[in-house]
């Protein structure tokens, strides 16, 4: 597997080895060992999820706060997404940058995403199915948004030929300034 070490410290994209044949195509989406050594220390899962969503949906930015702050290792098994992570540690050099990246069945690539970052993709693909596991388990009570279209945070979001398609929840996600932040 090949590892790209992106502009914010700690997130990373992974490259998967790809075995092609006359078959189709094998790979370890994820392996433990590889996958701690190139985090640098242990990272446990405890929930995979799955969503899928036509062209033009939006999920994000989404994060849970402590004590359920969640790591996440995403992927797309179907389609091609515009994926965003954004640094929310307080104490971080690159707080409120974001870093994208595009996610395919295609290009297999898959996003570490730390805890202490907001998370968010568009669809670009007429469907997308999206994968990832997490490092704690689903806490509504710890659930947090910020904006997917905020000003100040200006991520360069593909232009599609309509809105994007957002959740009631995300429609009212708060702005960067009001946003919780990492300490
Ligand atoms: C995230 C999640 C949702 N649900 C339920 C709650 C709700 O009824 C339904 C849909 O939830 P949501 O609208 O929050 O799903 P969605 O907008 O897909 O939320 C996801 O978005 C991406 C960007 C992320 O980064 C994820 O961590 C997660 O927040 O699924 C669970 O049961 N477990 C979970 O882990």
């Amino acid at each position: 597997m090949n590892i790209i070490r992106t502009d914010i410290a700690d997130v990373l994209i992974i490259e998967p080895k790809v075995f092609g044949d006359a078959r189709g195509f094998f790979m370890e989406s994820w392996n433990q060992s590889r996958f701690d050594a190139a985090v640098g220390s242990p990272v446990r899962f405890v929930q995979d999820n799955h969503s899928r969503s036509a062209r033009g949906v939006l999920r994000g930015l989404h994060y849970q706060l402590p004590p359920h702050a969640q790591g996440k290792l995403v992927r797309v098994t179907r389609g091609v997404v515009f994926d965003v992570a954004v640094d929310l540690r307080r104490s971080s050099p690159t707080l409120g940058r974001w870093i994208c990246t595009e996610l395919s069945a295609d290009n297999h690539r898959e996003l570490w995403i730390p805890p202490g970052f907001a998370h968010g993709f568009m669809v670009l693909s007429d469907s997308a199915d999206f994968l990832y596991k997490t490092t704690d388990y689903h806490a509504p009570d710890c659930e947090a948004a910020v904006r997917w279209d905020d000003p100040e945070l200006a991520i360069a979001w593909p232009a599609l030929d309509t809105p994007p398609l957002l959740s009631a929840k995300d429609q009212q996600a708060p702005g960067w300034r009001e946003a919780r932040l990492f300490d």
